[in-house]
């Protein structure tokens, strides 16, 4: 049986005016995309097909997010030429992907505050990335080898119909494709989630289109299903990786990345493009250490008391970071923020709030460490180091010293600092004398 592939998609299976076979069309946004998509036959079956361009009464409203890319064999000779298909199915499909691109885009930048204390976006782009992937594959898993239709020789086509109706209602990776996109728009470079997504698309179209007769019959559904993570996944390779650096963020025990060089508000991020995050371990090799505690229960908290005792820290107070109760407010945190050493460490433990301490690498690169309640770290004498608030703007810190406590900051350059020419020595030998418990 001479055949053609056609664009159909689970929401828009209706039936043939005249005969009543179900029909399966191509979505896009509006009649134009409709009608590029190739559907000149809406309304009525291949069969029936005398009367031409009786579109859109029994087409309800489309959904923009439906590019499903199923395949289902129709009489050729009701068809139009392929060149039409392909460049009328690439419209659509891009003009979606750019819209969820931008849906994406609001999707992330709706409230500022959100974004910097919560990355909303970032993390239901991983979710959603994960999510859809699994989906994918565990359905391929489910399918039973009975499914995989053998081929059939030109049976008769309301049996085609039927059971295209039913793969179709099966799966919609498309709108999997679609809402993966709208993620990663959210977490990515918009520009790159859209070319590689609108490429994605025309790999797989054309793929769909010239190889519409054989998928048609699903031979490779299972594959398909399979390929869907990998395909999608590839052909968005910068932003999969940044996805995959997020998940490695997300699950980090403190958070601290590489800055940007950026001259913006310091109480933004400052990212890099991509994002650098820094492991812990890299924070112990510069004698960066770092315990998550109980804040809630700072008072009574055994482990608090533990440290205290095993590293000697008699002096405790707090510092309670708002204009209100904080003298000369703004001058206080300038000074924070100027680059400085200290001849002795300077231990904090977070209690409420938020906040950022910098510090320089071995390489003399900004290393922003993002402490939040719960977070005790200790900066080691002689690091060059500053802090800011972040967009929370508001952060209780609990103070930590051995013996009497010494503020004085020494701005940088400090390079005769025995402070800071002992914080130098103790980094290019063997740092063997951590504390293993720190984490
Ligand atoms: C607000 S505590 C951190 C600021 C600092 O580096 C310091 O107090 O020396
Ligand atoms: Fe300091
Ligand atoms: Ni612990």
């Amino acid at each position: 049986m001479l055949t053609r592939s056609v664009f159909v998609c689970a929401p828009d299976i209706f039936h043939c005016r005249a005969s009543g076979h179900a029909i399966y069309t191509r979505t896009g946004v509006g009649k134009e995309a409709m009608r590029y998509a190739s559907l000149t036959t809406v309304g009525l079956c291949p069969a029936c097909a005398a009367s031409e361009n009786d579109v859109d009464q029994a087409h309800g409203p489309h959904s923009p997010f439906c590019p499903s890319f199923e395949v289902l064999s129709v009489a050729a000779s009701d068809m139009p030429p392929i060149k039409e298909v392909l460049l009328g199915s690439m419209g659509a499909l891009a003009l979606m992907t750019i819209l969820s691109v931008i849906i994406g885009r609001i999707f992330q930048s709706v409230p500022a505050q959100f974004q910097t204390t919560l990355p909303i976006g970032e993390y239901a782009a991983v979710t959603l990335l994960l999510f859809f992937g699994l989906k994918s594959i565990k359905d391929a898993w489910d399918l039973p080898p009975s499914k995989v239709k053998a081929d059939k020789k030109g049976g008769p086509e309301l049996d085609e119909y039927a059971e295209a109706e039913e793969l179709v209602k099966e799966k919609e990776w498309g709108d999997r494709s679609m809402l993966a996109t709208i993620a990663l728009g959210a977490a990515q470079s918009p520009w790159g989630v859209a070319s590689g997504a609108i490429l994605g698309h025309l790999v797989a179209t054309s793929i769909a289109v010239l190889g519409g007769a054989i998928l048609a019959n699903h031979i490779s559904e299972k594959l398909v299903n399979f390929a869907f993570p990998c395909g999608f996944s590839g052909f968005n390779l910068q932003p999969t990786i940044r996805v995959c650096s997020e998940l490695g963020g997300a699950s980090m025990a403190i958070k601290a990345w590489y800055m940007d060089e950026s001259n913006d508000d310091p109480r933004l991020p400052h990212h890099r493009n991509p994002k650098e995050y820094v492991p812990v371990h890299t924070l112990a090799e510069i004698g960066v250490l770092h315990w998550k505690l109980n804040a809630k229960d700072y008072e009574n908290d055994p482990e608090l008391r533990k440290i205290r005792e095993e590293r000697g820290y008699n002096y405790m107070d707090l510092l309670d970071l708002c204009p209100e109760k904080v003298e000369n407010y703004e001058q206080k945190l300038k000074n924070f923020y100027t680059e400085h050493i200290h001849a002795d460490e300077e231990i904090r433990y977070c209690l409420e709030g938020s906040g950022y301490f910098d510090v320089r690498d071995k390489e003399d690169r900004w290393i922003r460490i993002w402490v939040k309640e719960g977070d005790l770290i200790i900066l080691p004498a002689g690091i060059y180091h500053r802090f800011t608030l972040d967009a929370s703007n508001y952060v209780k810190l609990m103070r930590l010293f051995k013996g009497e406590p010494i503020w004085t900051p020494y701005n940088r350059p400090q390079e005769d600092h025995p402070a800071r020419k002992e914080y130098i020595r103790s980094l290019t030998e063997y740092m063997g004398g951590m504390p293993v418990e720190a984490h």
